[in-house]
């Protein structure tokens, strides 16, 4: 990748990246001492390389993996396969490795990494979630991880409706009921999928495969997902609802979304109560995200008339798991990867990656971040933050349905283009746009390519200011167009979402929304506010929130002129109850407000 030589560039889709121009361990010592990221860092020395030039690297496979990726891997690297290790097995063996693969039944814990004790290089994981991975571990000690993320597509979505025409038909009751002896014919009457509605919840790559074939059985698909864009729904003939429209209104919901902290049991009593009575519920995402005792109370009460169910909180979940008991339940152990094709894919996808990382090549499906010292970061680390924090804060003020696709950043700097590499901030702000609605990790080393797949189109813009170079960067400032915002002064008339902030002692600020200047430290979350501009508004808000012993860590107020309208901004430390949320919303005064999570 070559360094930003134009402020005004797009995404390429012909760029291409390795791992040498990424700084992965640079020599500090070549570092320019106020370096931000030296315009173009001189080749680095890679720590994977140097190992695998001593000998044959090691690869541990330790679950099992599709023919055609072992012989890859055995093509380049000795190759371990090692299946049903114990955690300790697995810690005691992975100093001899510099490669390990795994699906979801192997937990590669802060203990793997330390045990490896700097050998391990790349994890790979065959197939498309990485909750099992522990991160930031194999960040800080300097380990790749690459996963498999389009191969198990097609597979989880047949899979979600072998589990909902099952459910409806009651198949595995009715199987279970024949190997018992018995011929209930009158008890498995099931209920028809034609003309029913169906939610797909999560409308990503599995979700759209699922809708496609969900209306081939002719069942009317709406879809939820804050994040997709409306032409791909249009081009399925999906209609993009609001979760409350899909809770309400399907006969049949299907999930498809990632495990984030925002929908971690985001189908918890509070939504169970708000769907249909007689729902059924099909889930081959994560486990989760249901609230597994909700859906059992939901379950018992006739709301959820059934359930089908691939995955689990707990894998595998205890044996005497009421949920897995149920007569209204149908279960698959975690199978929706599980087919011949997919797992030869999968196989392949990974080895290739896995083969390609241990090169020294960069994989297109990287999700963890390089290692960047601190010396290096030292003096961006604030703007990082804000760059982050203002792309998070722009992508949630976007109403559902609308899509992201055209996002601008401008940075506002003393210094000389030379002098400032943004290709970090730009990662962040790409990290900031897509990590709270996916299950894509962005960090430096994919940070372009994950916008690209995704259809995000970034364009950098610079405007030279006078003054003292000393400060990297004065201002930032991230538009999203096109779009409909859920929080109408952050938009501007032709349809663009404004938000800008800067560093402030060290701290990241925002200091604008739409055309409202506002200053707030960007800590916990936000609550932003419209209101019409008069004396004790601040208290008013400030006393709810008092009440519910929320914490204002910030608060400021910007105004068009006096006693017109005024956008109040509301740094909270802990997240207010929805009764709060209401009770602000309630307030005479207030004409519209949203709550953000930083
Ligand atoms: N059971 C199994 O064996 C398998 C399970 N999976 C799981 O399925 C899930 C989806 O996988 P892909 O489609 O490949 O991922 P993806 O990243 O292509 O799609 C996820 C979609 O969820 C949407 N989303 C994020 N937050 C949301 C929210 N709050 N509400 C509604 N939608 C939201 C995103 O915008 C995105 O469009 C992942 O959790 C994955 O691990 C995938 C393959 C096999
Ligand atoms: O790819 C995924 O996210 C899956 O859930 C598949 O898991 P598996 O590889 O079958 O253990």
């Amino acid at each position: 990748m070559s360094a930003v030589s134009s402020w005004n560039l797009m995404f390429s889709p012909n760029k291409t990246i390795s791992f040498s121009d990424l700084s992965w361990r640079p020599n500090i010592s070549s570092l320019p001492s106020r370096a931000v990221f030296p315009r173009r860092p001189k080749p680095k020395t890679l720590v994977v390389l140097a190992t695998i030039l001593d000998a044959k690297p090691t690869v541990l496979v330790a679950e099992k993996l599709g023919d055609a990726g072992i012989q890859l891997l055995k093509t380049f690297a000795n190759v371990d396969c090692s299946y049903n290790l114990s955690p300790e097995e697995l810690c005691t063996k992975i100093s001899l490795c510099d490669a390990l693969i795994v699906r979801s039944g192997t937990k590669v814990t802060r203990e793997v990494f330390e045990s490896s004790g700097g050998r391990l290089k790349v994890v790979g994981r065959a197939g498309v979630g990485i909750d099992n991975v522990d991160l930031p571990a194999a960040t800080e000690h300097g380990c790749l991880v690459v996963n498999a993320p389009t191969a198990n597509t097609i597979a989880a979505a047949e899979h979600g409706i072998a589990l909902l025409t099952a459910m409806a038909r009651n198949i595995a009751q009715a199987d279970a009921s024949m190997k018992a002896g018995k011929w209930q014919r009158n008890k498995y009457v099931g209920v028809s999928l034609v003309g029913k509605k169906l939610a797909v919840m999560g409308f990503g790559k599995v979700g759209s495969e699922v809708a496609r074939r969900a209306k081939g059985l002719g069942m009317h698909v709406i879809a939820h997902d804050p994040y997709a864009p409306a032409d791909r729904a249009r081009a399925i003939g999906v209609d993009l609802v609001t979760f409350e429209e899909a809770l309400l209104t399907a006969d049949f919901i299907s999930l498809h979304m990632p495990l984030t902290p925002a929908t971690s049991k985001m189908f918890n009593d509070e939504a169970f109560s708000r769907m249909k009575k007689g729902v059924r519920i099909v889930n081959v995402a994560r486990g989760g995200v249901i609230d597994e005792e909700a859906l059992l109370r939901a379950l018992n009460s006739g709301i959820v008339a059934q359930a089908a169910l691939d995955v689990f909180t707990e894998e595998p979940p205890p044996q005497e798991s009421k949920l897995v008991q149920h007569e209204n339940v149908t279960v698959t152990p975690h199978l929706g990867a599980s087919t011949t094709e997919a797992q030869e894919g999968v196989a392949l996808e990974i080895a290739e990656a896995v083969v390609g990382a241990l090169r020294g090549e960069l994989a297109a499906t990287a999700v963890n971040a390089p290692m960047v010292p601190a010396e290096v970061l030292a003096e961006l680390a604030p703007f990082v933050a804000l760059t982050e924090k203002l792309a998070r804060l722009a992508v949630q003020l976007v109403a559902g349905g609308s899509g992201v696709k055209f996002v601008k950043v401008t940075y506002a700097s003393a210094r000389g283009p030379d002098d400032l590499d943004t290709r970090l901030l730009r990662a962040m702000i790409i990290k900031g746009l897509i990590e709270p609605i996916s299950s894509v990790y962005v960090n430096l080393v994919n940070a372009d390519f994950t916008a690209k797949q995704r259809g995000l189109r970034l364009t950098e813009e610079r405007i030279v200011l006078d003054g003292s170079p000393e400060n990297p960067l004065e201002y930032i400032q991230v538009q999203i167009a096109n779009v409909e915002s859920k929080f109408a002064s952050a938009i501007s008339n032709s349809g663009v979402i404004t938000v800008e902030g800067k560093v402030k002692d060290g701290k990241p600020h925002l200091t604008k929304i739409g055309s409202f200047g506002v200053d707030v430290s960007l800590e916990g979350s936000l609550i932003l506010c419209r209101q019409v501009d008069q004396p004790g508004m601040i208290g008013k808000v400030g006393n709810i929130l008092g009440e519910e012993n929320v914490n204002v860590n910030f608060m400021s107020v910007g105004r068009i002129s006096p006693r017109k309208q005024a956008v109040m901004t509301i740094g909270v430390d802990e997240e207010p109850s929805k009764d709060a949320l209401k009770k602000i919303g309630e307030i005479q005064a207030i004409e519209e407000f949203v709550f953000l999570r930083l």
